[in-house]
């Protein structure tokens, strides 16, 4: 299969979603981000960074060719977060996938090499990010160059975020 241009709504392959759950007691509440016994370990992060996403900004459309990135979204805001498959060797080529994570529903996402990303801060408030990739940014000393393909400009792209 070729690389898709049009795609249809579902689930995408190797994307793993899953709810993180906060522990809420008089003081506020206590969440667990990743843990070593419950992760694959081809995706184990090398790293970890916030990020903060101002209301209505949107990041990406990004890809990996090699980095698997797991993000977290607890809040304080809300995230539409799209994902394309355009990977020609995926059972999910040509698929995509819009999620809404955040405060109101806060979820673990798992990004695998080739699934095209962004996502965008539906909410009022700024919006935390919190990612952990299996690849450290730019290599060992910052010396290599990024993994990263960027959408954002690209004339005629199929990921438009909505
Ligand atoms: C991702 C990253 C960026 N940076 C620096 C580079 C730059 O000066 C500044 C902002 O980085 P960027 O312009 O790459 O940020 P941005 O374009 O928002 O990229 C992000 O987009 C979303 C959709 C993702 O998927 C993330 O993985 C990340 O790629 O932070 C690091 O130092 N370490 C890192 O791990």
């Amino acid at each position: 299969m070729s690389r898709p241009r049009e795609f249809t709504k579902g689930k995408i392959h190797d994307v793993v979603v899953r709810p993180l759950s906060k522990f809420l007691d008089e003081r506020g509440w206590l969440a667990e981000l990743f843990r070593s016994d419950e992760i694959d370990p081809q995706v184990m992060p090398v790293m970890a960074y916030l990020s903060m996403t101002q209301p209505g900004v949107a990041r990406g459309p990004h890809e990996h060719l090699d980095q698997t990135d797991y993000f977290c979204f607890m809040g304080p805001s809300n995230f539409k977060v799209y994902l394309w498959d355009h990977r020609p060797e995926s059972p999910t080529c040509g698929v995509r996938q819009v999620l809404y994570a955040g405060v109101d529903s806060p979820l673990m996402v798992i990004v695998p090499p080739g699934v095209v990303h962004a996502y965008r801060n539906i909410g009022g408030d700024n919006g935390i990010v919190f990612n952990a990739p299996n690849r450290l940014y730019a290599g060992e000393s910052k010396k290599s160059p990024v993994d990263e393909i960027r959408h954002e400009e690209e004339a005629g792209s199929p990921f438009c975020l909505d």
